[in-house]
C-alpha cells in the first residue's frame, strides 16, 4: 500500500484511499457509495463507476459496493466490477426480502462472493438501514470456511459490544475492521478498528486525521479533544435532520464542487440548512473563509 500524506499506521491492512482536496486531508477506506450513497443500490447499475472514473483517480484501492435486492443483480454487479479491475467487493445485506437467520444471509452473501472469486469480499453490516439485525460477530463465526475470499467488515452500528467481539473472536485472522460511525470512531480504534468508511470524512477529514495522529502518538487526551469536535459538529447537523441530501450539501459547500440534486424519493437540503453548516463549521475553526469554495450551492443542495 503506498504511503500518502495524512497516512496513519493504524490504517494498515485496510483498502484506504488519501484524500486531499484543498486543505482536507484525509485517508480513508473507500467503498465508493460511501461518499456517494445514491449509488447505494438504484443508481450504481444505472451509472456503474469504473476504476478508471475521475474519482477513482490516485486512489490505492476500490472496493465497489455491489449489494442488491436480488441475488442475480448483486451476481452481475460482482462479475461487473471483477472485469472493470476493483480492487474487492462489498455487500450490504439485502431488505425488501430479509434474511432471518445468520445462515441464510451467509448463503447469500457467498452466491455473490462466488460470482467474484478473485477478490476480496467485504460485509457491509449497517442494520440501520436495512433492518437486518443479525449481529456481525455471529456471522463472523466460521465465515471463510464458507467464503474463502472474505476479507472483513464494514461496521456501521453503534453497538460496541458488537464490534468489539467481532474484534476479539478474531484476532488470529488478518481482517479489516472498518468503522462506519463516524462520532464513535475513537471508541472503536481502542476496540480495535483498522479503518474507517464514513460520510464526514469527505469534509472533515483535517480533524479526523488530527484525531488518528493523536490516537497513533497515544496522545489519548488531545484525540478525545477531536473527537469531541467532530461530535459538536454531527451532533449540531443530526438536530437539524442529516442524511445524503445534507451530506451532499455540505460537500459542495466545502469542495465547490457541485455534487448535484440528490435524486427522488430524498429531497434536497434547504438553503437555511447549509447557511446554519457554514456557520457552524467555521464557529468550531473546522473551516477558515478561503476553504470555503464558491461551489454551485443549487446543483449541490
Ligand atoms: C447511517 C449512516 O449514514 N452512516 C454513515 C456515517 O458516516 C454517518 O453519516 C456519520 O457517522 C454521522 O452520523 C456511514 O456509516 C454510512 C455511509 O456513509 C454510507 O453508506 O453512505
Amino acid at each position: 500500500m503506498s504511503k500518502a500524506p495524512g497516512i496513519l499506521a493504524p490504517w494498515k491492512r485496510a483498502p484506504s484511499i488519501s484524500v486531499q482536496k484543498g486543505s482536507q486531508t484525509a485517508r480513508h477506506t473507500c467503498l465508493p457509495e460511501a461518499p456517494f450513497r445514491n449509488c447505494l443500490l438504484s443508481v450504481y447499475k444505472a451509472n456503474p463507476l469504473t476504476v478508471t472514473h475521475p474519482w477513482a483517480e490516485g486512489l490505492d484501492q476500490v472496493v465497489i459496493h455491489v449489494g442488491a435486492l436480488s441475488l442475480k443483480e448483486s451476481q452481475e454487479l460482482a462479475q461487473h466490477a471483477a472485469e472493470i479491475g476493483a480492487d474487492g467487493i462489498a455487500v450490504i445485506a439485502p431488505f425488501f426480502l430479509k434474511p432471518w437467520s445468520k445462515d441464510v444471509l451467509i448463503n447469500f452473501l457467498k452466491e455473490v462472493a462466488a460470482a467474484a472469486p478473485a477478490l476480496p469480499f467485504y460485509y457491509y453490516h449497517i442494520p440501520a438501514l436495512t433492518g437486518v439485525k443479525i449481529r456481525a460477530e455471529e456471522l463472523l463465526d466460521g465465515i471463510q470456511d464458507k467464503i474463502p475470499t472474505f476479507q472483513g467488515l464494514k461496521f456501521s452500528d453503534t453497538d460496541l459490544l458488537d464490534f468489539g467481539q467481532c474484534v476479539d473472536q478474531n484476532r488470529q485472522q488478518q481482517f479489516a475492521f472498518l468503522f462506519g460511525v463516524d462520532e464513535q470512531l475513537l471508541s472503536a480504534l481502542v476496540m480495535g478498528a483498522t479503518g474507517a468508511v464514513g460520510s464526514t470524512y469527505n469534509y472533515l477529514g483535517r480533524k479526523t486525521s488530527q484525531m488518528l495522529e493523536a490516537f497513533e502518538r497515544k496522545d489519548f487526551s488531545l484525540a478525545l479533544n477531536y473527537q469531541f469536535c467532530i461530535q459538536r459538529f454531527i451532533n449540531f447537523v443530526v438536530k437539524l435532520g442529516f442524511g445524503v441530501s445534507q451530506t451532499k450539501a455540505i460537500m459542495t459547500l466545502v469542495s465547490g464542487i457541485p455534487m448535484g440534486p440528490p435524486r427522488l424519493p430524498l429531497q434536497k437540503a434547504s438553503r437555511e440548512f447549509t447557511d446554519s453548516v457554514e456557520a457552524k463549521l467555521k464557529s468550531l475553526d473546522f473551516l477558515s473563509f478561503t476553504d470555503l469554495k464558491d461551489g454551485d450551492l443549487e446543483a449541490g443542495s
